[in-house]
């Protein structure tokens, strides 16, 4: 998502004329749209972060105008394929529940946009009532977020003055936000993140060998994504799964989707870690009923370009331990298994291996293949320092990576609860705070290992505490040895922090998984924002992966200042590590 501003406004530019179809069934014209005194044409689309922080404003200003005789028009330009957010569908659905009091278009070949010269949505054109270019400046200091309630209301007092003297303001900001998603994108960046040529020729079959028409097809997807409060906090994962959904449906498939979420005690059902918010927010971003189906082992009746999510596989007994008896029933369920899940690569489980071996076929989806091309392409090569930046939650299945990850970088930094055994391994208390005794005696001989090489794996000097793990407990500042027995460290210090910063500041190569703090808790965030911010900054090739990281980068707001996000965690410092993921192995096996 590239970050874009409009261009200087050119006074007295004529309005180009359109004929779109709106979201309310008809075509729409300049003319039909303008109001007495003038016309507000907007550039807009549902899923930019910067349109919806101010999509309550935009209703506000339209209807205040049209008291001066201002209409207001918006336009969405935007290819769906890579954003199904902003398909005609799920815009009709946005008018509608938040009743967008002006006609809302479809500009599907893009031509208007290019005609208007529109560059990024929110994107604002105020014209005179003759139709002149007046305005091109931003609402408000709005960016991602919203800007305060009092901040100036720049288009709304610029179109005021055009309604009044026919004339726009002198000064403009310009307005910022995502940059149109063309068709053929001339981007070099885009090209350069994401188009990766396929170097290395994996040799497993994929989902575009097939011809799905009326075939029973199971999709292993990644959507394990955090949740608050019963609704999905990131999406990320679940965008990401798409288009291999999407392309299953158009080529005439009976579409299963099934996942896990969470660790759950396995043969059990329990709320807290139902795909329920997963299902809805697919319906949302499909725009069309994912229904959610509770009891699916014995399979389920469908019509072709049918679609359903299945609750999650980790309910079923045997699913972690790839229990070949759960696996063949998965098998029995479908024509066409699809491995998609690149963030669950790393494990064997029925649902990632054992099923694959079983299914009549069996071959990898969209994302898995792109994920796969593109990390290898960015790994080939690095640019020196290559520096590694492990944290989180999952002290056991990422420290034991560490070894063979750090012989292949230059830098390797720790936080969030593995450098908590990290700091335990070093003799300082880390009281009663996420770590792995048992891993211990592998960090020591990790550092030992990394001084032996002339290199240091670092610990931080100083630590965020608290007393409790919750919203409002109070943040305390420490030097490393000075953590007390009641302590909890949830977050990496300030020095430690700008230490770390200076080191992403200056590598060549940048690989980020793990947020090193419980940055969903603001006052425990300042590491991993700092982290975040000064990758943004860095020249460096930057790859992020793995479900909370991508939930830090949304949080703040540093997504397209990241070379290449991937949507496994676990799964790509492995693929980092050399290893051939279980699941991938699998595919190959079956393609021999
Ligand atoms: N010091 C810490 N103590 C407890 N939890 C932590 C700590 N630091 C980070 N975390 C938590 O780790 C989680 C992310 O871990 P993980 O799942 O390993 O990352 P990812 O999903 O990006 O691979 C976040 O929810 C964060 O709150
Ligand atoms: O979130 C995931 O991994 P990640 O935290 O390493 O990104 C995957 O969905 C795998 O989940 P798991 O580590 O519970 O097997």
């Amino acid at each position: 998502m590239a970050r874009t501003e409009t261009p200087v406004c050119e006074f007295g530019k004529k309005a180009p004329d359109f004929a779109l179809p709106g979201v309310d069934g008809q075509i729409w014209t300049l003319e039909k749209c303008k109001g007495p005194n003038g016309l507000l044409v907007m550039f807009i689309c549902n899923h930019c972060p910067y349109v919806k922080a101010v999509q309550d404003r935009i209703i506000r200003d339209v209807k205040e105008l049209k008291e001066y005789g201002i209409n207001a028009v918006a336009i969405m330009s935007n290819d769906p394929t890579d954003y199904p957010e902003d398909s005609f569908e799920n815009m009709k659905i946005v008018a509608e529940q938040l009743g967008y009091p002006f006609p809302y278009l479809y500009d599907e070949t893009q031509e208007v946009a290019k005609a208007y010269g529109a560059v990024c949505t929110p994107d604002f054109f105020g014209y005179n009532k003759d139709l002149e270019l007046q305005y091109r400046g931003r609402l408000d200091a709005s960016r991602k977020e919203a800007a305060p309630p009092d901040a100036r209301r720049e288009l709304f007092e610029a179109m005021k003055q055009i309604a009044e003297t026919g004339k726009g303001p002198e000064e403009q900001i310009p307005s910022m936000g995502c940059s149109i998603k063309w068709r053929e994108p001339p981007a070099p960046e885009k090209a350069e993140k994401k188009e990766v040529e396929n170097k290395k020729s994996l040799s497993f079959k994929r989902i575009t060998d097939f011809d799905l028409a009326g075939k029973r097809v199971l999709i292993r997807a990644d959507l394990n994504v955090p949740i608050k409060d019963g609704k999905v906090t990131s999406d990320t994962r679940i965008r990401a799964s798409l288009p291999t959904i999407e392309h299953c449906l158009r080529a005439g498939a009976k579409v299963m989707v099934m996942s896990h979420l969470g660790r759950p005690t396995e043969g059990e059902y329990s709320d807290e870690f139902s795909l329920k918010p997963v299902a809805d927010r697919m319906t949302w971003l499909l725009g069309r009923k994912v229904p959610l189906i509770k009891d699916w082992l014995n399979g389920v009746d469908l019509h072709p370009r049918e679609i359903v999510l299945f609750e999650n596989v980790r309910f079923n007994k045997g699913e972690k331990k790839d229990d070949e008896a759960l696996a063949r029933k998965l098998a029995a369920l479908c024509d066409i298994y699809v491995m998609d899940a690149f963030g669950t690569a790393h494990r064997a489980e029925a649902s990632t291996h054992g099923v694959g071996r079983f299914a009549p076929e069996a071959c990898a989806g969209l994302l898995l293949a792109a994920e796969l091309d593109a990390l290898s392409k960015a790994l080939e090569n690095p640019e020196r320092p290559f520096l590694a930046i492990v944290g989180g939650s999952k002290v056991s299945t990422k420290l034991t990576v560490l070894d063979s990850l750090a012989s292949k970088v230059d830098q390797l930094i720790v936080g969030g609860g593995i450098a908590n055994t990290f700091i335990a391994a070093a003799g300082h208390s880390v009281g009663k705070s996420l770590y792995e005794a048992d891993l211990i005696p592998e960090a020591k001989r990790l550092m030992e290992q990394a001084k032996t090489r002339g290199a240091e794996i670092p610990i931080p000097t100083d630590v965020v505490c608290a007393k409790e793990f919750s919203e409002s407990a109070q943040a305390t500042v420490k030097k490393v040895g000075d953590v007390a027995d009641d302590d909890l460290i949830l977050d990496i210090g300030p020095e430690t922090a700008a230490r770390y910063a200076e080191l992403a500041k200056s590598a060549g190569t940048i690989v980020w998984n793990g947020p090193v703090g419980v940055f969903e808790i603001d006052q425990f965030g300042e590491g991993t924002r700092t982290l975040a911010m000064a990758i943004a900054e860095s020249s460096a090739y930057s790859i992020a992966g793995g479900g909370d990281t991508l939930a830090a980068i949304e949080k703040y707001g540093i997504g397209d200042r990241v070379s290449y996000t991937s949507t496994g965690g676990g799964a790509f410092l492995e693929f980092l590590e050399g290893k051939t993921l279980p699941a991938v192995a699998m595919l190959e096996e079956r393609a021999k």
